[in-house]
């Protein structure tokens, strides 16, 4: 089933059309499908995230999320969107530092209005699945990297979302968190049915996903599927990587 259409998405920031950061861009995703986003620096990978989860509106093109049309929603539409559909996951975690990992997880019941028993039934069922348990009443900045970013997956995973959008989750970690975080969303993905959208630099993580869609100067440019074993999907990420050129660092 489609979850995702994008089609013929243009973003121009200001007023002229040389800044044409996404030129025409055409895919779709389906329901419960991991795809990576890749190219070189500037290609657009961020700005085409910013127009799916509805921060930024495209200059043309539509966006079908099921049957909604996101680029014509309300402004009231959009951020019910968000809240209830769409879960985020950044490389600086963007946890509150001041509050306790149980009060970061469940910051977006809150803001839902959730009750206070569903809260904790919640946190309880993600905590277990994240192994977070014994880190709960522990504040932010005593964690490591990657139990930080475990923290923002159970905050990201919390409502139920449908769409979990990630910008450069591994880009704070070292090689072995990196791995851990790839594998523990390919786990939730496969219980969950949660989509997921992630922008990286690094073939591995990539090769975590289902499908792989390259960038490149707002262009789409071409996109790999993992037919085959992750090892050599990763060669075939590799291989693409050094034909697109670029920065990819
Ligand atoms: N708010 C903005 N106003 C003007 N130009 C912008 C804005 N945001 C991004 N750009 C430009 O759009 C282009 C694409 O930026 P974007 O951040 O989407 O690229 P990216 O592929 O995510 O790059 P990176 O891998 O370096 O993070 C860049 O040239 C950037 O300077």
């Amino acid at each position: 089933m489609t979850l995702i259409q994008v089609e013929q998405l243009c973003k121009v920031y200001g007023k002229q059309s040389s800044n044409r950061v996404l030129n025409g861009i055409n895919f779709s995703v389906q329901l419960g499908e991991m795809v990576g986003i890749m190219g070189p620096s500037g290609s657009g990978k961020t700005t085409l995230l910013n127009q799916l989860s509805t921060i930024d509106k495209p200059t043309s093109g539509k966006i079908w999320f099921s049957e909604m049309e996101l680029t014509q929603l309300s402004h009231k539409k959009r951020t019910d969107f968000r809240r209830r559909q769409l879960g985020f996951i950044f490389q600086d975690f963007q946890l509150l530092d001041t509050l306790t990992v149980s009060q970061n997880i469940i910051f977006p019941l809150v803001l839902q209005k959730v009750s206070a028993t569903e809260q904790n039934q919640r946190l309880a069922t993600v905590t277990e699945k994240l192994q977070l348990e014994s880190l709960l009443d522990k504040k932010i900045y005593e964690l490591s990297g990657g139990q930080a970013q475990r923290v923002a997956i159970a905050r990201a995973l919390i409502h139920q979302p449908t769409l979990v959008l990630a910008d450069e989750p591994t880009g704070n970690l070292d090689a072995q968190s990196s791995q851990q975080v790839m594998k523990l969303l390919q786990e939730l993905k496969q219980t969950e049915q949660t989509t997921l959208l992630l922008v990286t630099h690094d073939p591995v993580v990539a090769s975590y996903c289902d499908r792989v869609i390259f960038l490149k100067d707002g262009i789409f440019h071409n996109e790999l599927y993992a037919n085959e074993l992750q090892q050599a999907f990763f060669q075939n990420i590799l291989n693409y990587l050094s034909l697109l050129g670029g920065n990819i660092e």
